[in-house]
């Protein structure tokens, strides 16, 4: 099975896997009797330079790939919290399913650097800026069902909301890492809208799921 269909780029995907399968270089596969399979490893990559979807070598180093593993690492922190949410039956769950695919196009938009992309490459990786008041919805509901903010709350609440604060927190950094390839031109600045309202999300949620689990959320305090 193809990790994606083949019209998205998806960080966890080589450029290769990205076109259709009869397009896939004969070297991608090991031959096992009349069945070709497809191998995850390209070794394109040994030598520190990869591929954006537009088909650019760049350093592994390049703020591209950077931005691009930072949202690989989001989308996985947040798998790691869905799977302490859903040991919860907590009902947002499928919040974070959508998350996670929305983080997939972010993916497609930071490895297609407007730079070198044609017209076909942004048609198929742009970004949908909807996503964002779709958050804010979410947030302004969950937050109706939460106790004021008072005082400085620390990641804890119990395993679904530490979880989802560490997620937020690589959250700010796939936020961090965006803002210089927005400034240069090469994606969508709605990526980076999404970015910083997706951080206020997994705050709340994060609280959210404290609340509901009846677990504590520790409040900082000044050591003496
Ligand atoms: N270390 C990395 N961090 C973030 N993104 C990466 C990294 N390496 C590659 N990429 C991006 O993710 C895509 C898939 O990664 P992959 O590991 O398959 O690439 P590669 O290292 O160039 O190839 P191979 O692993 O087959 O040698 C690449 O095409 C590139 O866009």
């Amino acid at each position: 099975m193809w990790p994606c269909d083949g019209l998205v780029t998806c960080p966890g995907c080589t450029p290769a896997f990205q076109t259709k399968p009869d397009q896939i270089p004969v070297t991608l596969y090991a031959t096992e009797g009349d069945q070709r399979v497809p191998k995850i490893y390209t070794k394109t990559g040994d030598k520190g330079f990869s591929s954006t979807f537009t088909g650019e070598r760049r350093p592994k180093e390049d703020n591209i790939f950077e931005a691009l593993g930072n949202a690989d690492e989001l989308s996985s922190a947040i798998g790691l919290a869905r799977e302490f949410c859903l040991d919860k039956g907590h009902t947002f769950t499928y919040q974070l399913d959508k998350i996670q695919c929305i983080l997939q196009d972010v993916g497609s938009n930071i490895a297609t650097p407007r730079s070198s992309a044609r017209e076909s490459h942004l048609k198929r990786t742009k970004f949908n800026a909807q996503v964002t008041a779709d958050l804010e919805a979410w947030i302004d509901n969950l937050t109706g069902e939460l106790p004021p903010l008072t005082k400085f709350i620390l990641p804890s609440g119990g395993k679904s909301s530490a979880a989802l604060h560490l997620a937020r927190t690589v959250c700010r950094r796939a936020e961090r890492s965006v803002a210089p390839i927005v400034r240069s031109g090469e994606v969508d600045p709605d990526v980076a809208k999404f970015l910083n309202r997706l951080s206020d999300y997994l705050f709340t949620v994060a609280r959210y799921a404290a609340v509901k689990e009846g677990k504590e959320e520790k409040i900082y305090k000044k050591s003496e």
